[in-house]
């Protein structure tokens, strides 16, 4: 054995796996309270054209540039990668009030007759999820306050999913907390009791005679 010096390297911080939790909610994402994130499906190609993206595109313009940068700073395989491994952008709205933070699921490469199909959007979904599921246990852990997550019913517009295909995708999926965690849905843990705000995601959808508030 050569001589070395004995470099122990730090060990991770521990965590354990969670379960997500949704509730389901009618009404307008919109009127989230300060520092919600608001969370929708997103192209890769850096459109937000149509249904809900469009609204978001109107209102919160700036993290509109954030995702048409990030989208067209990559390539087409680079993109596809990053459908798997990163859902940014992630940005502070300039405007106030209220400031939230706006999360994208990079689920599809494309849009309209060249999204891509149903599984694969459903495959993408669940790291994409994880992801933003790390991006936003990262901000609150530099104390930055997150007050609630809020999402449309992904995938169910331009997408063309089922709801209920790609609520049981996020329903199985495992997030990683430091830690004891401190609540969600402990993977061998039916304790209902156990229950920790960052992994409680509120699906809000409109009824049919929705009006906007603003
Ligand atoms: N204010 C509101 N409050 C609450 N719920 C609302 C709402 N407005 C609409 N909904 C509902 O929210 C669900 C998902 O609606 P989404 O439109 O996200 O569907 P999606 O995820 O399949 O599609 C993503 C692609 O759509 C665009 O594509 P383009 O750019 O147009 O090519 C994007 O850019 C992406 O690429 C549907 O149930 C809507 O009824």
């Amino acid at each position: 054995m050569g001589k070395g010096k004995a470099t122990a390297a730090a060990a991770p911080p521990p965590t354990v796996k969670k379960q997500l939790r949704i509730v389901e909610r009618v009404g307008d994402i919109f009127d989230g309270p300060a520092n919600s994130v608001l969370i929708h499906a997103c192209n890769c190609i850096g459109s937000w054209g149509g249904g809900i993206a469009a609204a978001f595109r109107l209102r919160y313009p700036a993290a509109f540039a954030v995702y048409r940068d990030h989208c067209q700073r990559l390539s087409p395989n680079e993109k596809k990668s990053k459908v798997k491994s990163k859902s940014k952008p992630k940005q502070k709205q300039q405007r106030k009030p209220p400031p939230h933070y706006i999360g994208c699921l990079f689920t599809s490469r494309r849009v309209g007759q060249n999204r891509d199909s149903p599984a694969s959007i459903l495959r993408a979904t669940k790291p994409a999820m994880q992801d933003l599921m790390q991006q936003v246990l990262a901000v609150e852990a530099q104390n930055h306050n997150i007050s609630e997550l809020r999402m449309c019913q992904i995938n169910a517009g331009p997408f063309n999913v089922p709801w209920a295909s790609t609520r049981q995708v996020i329903l199985a999926l495992h997030v990683d907390v430091p830690g004891n965690g401190g609540g969600g849905g402990d993977v061998n843990d039916d304790d209902d009791d156990d229950d920790e705000p960052l992994l409680r995601i509120a699906v809000w959808n409109r009824q049919a005679d929705w009006v906007p508030n603003s």
